[in-house]
């Protein structure tokens, strides 16, 4: 976790990098309505709204403790929402379904940290999530296949570890898990991909490859990411959401987000308790 106003002060007032995003006028494939979500009484989320496009790069900000992670679990199934509903296609009511029954939906969820297994090479993570039904004992049992598959082969090319199948996983860098993760993903062909700070640790130039990977996915697929690094998300063309306190703040372009005086006041606002923070100890 990283503290959200020390990384967006100053940067929430620099010119945009790139126009906005012109996924507009696509479909809706995803939405959550009125969603809200109680834990013992507490209320993570209340009444949030988010349409999802066709191809859309969406990213969910707002500062610690705001519910975006929660969002996430509600939608891939992970957290049970207390009420609303997440449409897929308008139709499909995720939240009457099981976490398995989503993935299964074309719905890939990636957590913060990496959860590649570690022990097996790059090849062997992939040929599990390629296929959903072999067990990783069955995968240990034949080690690695003798012939990497063209669509294994397109999938390591594209997440950046060309040639690199023979590798065990847990001697790839951070990012470079990051990276398998979302190729496991990938391979199961989602039309929705949810992304939890992707480059939280990562090394400025694999923050750069991560933009460019997702720019690439989101040709064709939707993609929420939730993300702390301002300028991170500055560097996109996307619609982005403000969360604040469990609720919807504001949405738009990151240009309407940052000239919005109420996510200014979140930001600054939580900059001042931080300080407060800081200073009386
Ligand atoms: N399982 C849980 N039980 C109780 N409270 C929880 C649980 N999960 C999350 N919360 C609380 O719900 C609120 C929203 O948490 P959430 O992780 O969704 O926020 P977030 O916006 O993702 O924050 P961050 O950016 O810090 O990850 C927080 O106050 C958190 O402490």
């Amino acid at each position: 976790m990283q503290s959200f106003a020390k990384k967006v002060d100053h940067k929430l007032s620099l010119p945009m990098r790139h126009p906005v995003s012109e996924t507009k006028t696509s479909p809706v494939i995803l939405s959550a309505e009125n969603i809200s979500v109680s834990f013992g009484g507490f209320m993570a989320v209340r009444g949030m709204n988010l349409a999802l496009r066709k191809h859309e790069l969406h990213f969910l900000i707002g500062p610690n403790g705001a519910g975006k992670t929660t969002m996430l679990d509600v939608i891939c199934g992970k957290t049970k929402a207390s009420s609303g509903k997440v449409l897929l296609g308008g139709e499909v009511d995720l939240t009457r379904k099981r976490d398995y029954e989503i993935a299964s939906l074309g719905i890939g969820r990636k957590f913060q940290a990496p959860s590649v297994f570690p022990n097996l090479t790059v090849q062997e993570n992939l040929e599990l999530a390629a296929d959903r039904n072999r067990s990783i004992f069955h995968t240990l049992r034949l080690r690695r296949s003798d012939t990497v598959t063209p669509k294994m082969l397109g999938i390591l090319e594209q997440i950046g570890l060309p040639g690199r199948e023979g590798e065990r996983a847990g001697s790839l860098s951070h990012g470079e898990k990051q990276w398998l993760e979302i190729g496991m993903l990938l391979l199961q062909k989602p039309s929705v991909l949810l992304l939890d700070e992707p480059v939280a640790g990562m090394t400025d130039d694999e923050t750069v490859k991560t933009g460019e990977l997702l720019k690439e996915i989101a040709k064709t697929c939707s993609v929420v990411v939730v993300e702390h690094d301002m300028e991170f998300v500055r560097s996109f063309a996307a619609k982005v959401t403000v969360m604040h306190e469990g609720q919807l703040l504001k949405e738009g372009s990151m240009a309407e987000i940052q000239h919005d005086p109420r996510v200014a006041e979140v930001y600054l606002g939580k900059r001042r308790e931080d300080h407060a923070a800081a200073s009386s100890h």
